[in-house]
């Protein structure tokens, strides 16, 4: 199972000071969840560690080599992005758009083959989108379109989610299969990367949590550490009230 890793990584945003390298390690079976308020730079930390951006310093490792001397496609073969931009470039079929997740295993001019359609149509019914397979995915919800956009991660199945807010657009019901389905990847050895903007979906779900400040100043480690209200007060600058379900803390903002 492939690892990522950062080395004194300083991700870019503009016009800010350094703040804390981040050096951190995804291990398989981890479920990371990073918080932080608008702007605090969540994102472009996703961006970097996919390689689509590079660091002000420090490195992103893929299986201890830089992500920066990888080629994109070996990159694709261990790393799934679910981002928020999606390019509807030319129109596809949503069957199509999730076949794309099999591209990376591919020769240039190699068609799908029956097993690659298969691993497509279970990923379809997985995420309740398989009545949806002939529709042009800009014809979608944007509920759908998130739920295409992760069913075409999971045709690729690599062993390292790195997922935008994945539960965006989401109703309840399909906010909990999408984390019920990264909680099962998770325990078949893959490892998942998302950024969250609801606590409680965290304290639930992730492993281990990043918490990043606006001034690019952060902490991680496991969950139970860094779910604290003081930190979490903090970070929003909103107060909250905590309690206890099923043994996970909830946090509920608070006038
Ligand atoms: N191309 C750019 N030029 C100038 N500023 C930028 C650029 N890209 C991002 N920023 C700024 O960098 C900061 C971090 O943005 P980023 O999108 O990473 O934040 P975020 O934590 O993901 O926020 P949100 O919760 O709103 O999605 C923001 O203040 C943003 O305005």
């Amino acid at each position: 199972m492939s690892q990522l890793r950062t080395a004194d990584l300083i991700i870019d945003v503009p016009d800010r000071a350094d703040g804390r390298a981040l050096s951190l390690q995804v291990e398989p079976g981890q479920i990371w969840g990073v918080l932080g308020p608008n702007g605090a730079g969540k994102t472009t930390l996703m961006h970097t560690l996919a390689g689509l951006r590079a660091p002000r310093s420090g490195a992103v490792l893929l299986d201890d080599q830089p992500l920066a001397e990888q080629k994109r496609r070996t990159i694709a073969r261990h790393l799934g992005l679910v981002f928020q931009e999606r390019q509807d470039g030319f129109p596809a079929t949503v069957l199509e758009t999730a076949l794309i997740g099999r591209h990376p295993f591919l020769s240039s001019w190699q068609m799908e083959s029956a097993d690659d359609l298969k691993l497509a149509q279970q990923a379809l019914s997985r995420l309740d989108v398989a009545h949806l397979a002939s529709r042009l995915v800009s014809t979608l919800s944007g509920g759908e379109r998130q739920r295409v956009a992760i069913a075409t991660v999971l045709t690729q199945s690599p062993a390292i989610w790195l997922a935008d807010e994945p539960t965006n657009h989401l109703d309840l019901h399909h906010q909990i299969a999408v984390m019920e389905l990264l909680t099962e990847e998770a325990g078949h050895g893959k490892a998942v990367f998302m950024c969250l903007h609801d606590l409680n979906l965290a304290a639930r779900w992730c492993s281990h949590v990043l918490l990043l400040y606006p001034d690019g100043e952060a902490c991680w480690g496991p969950v139970e550490r860094m779910l604290v209200p003081d930190a979490l007060e903090r970070l929003y600058g909103q107060r909250l009230a905590t309690t206890e379900l099923d043994g996970a803390p909830v946090f509920v903002p608070v006038r």
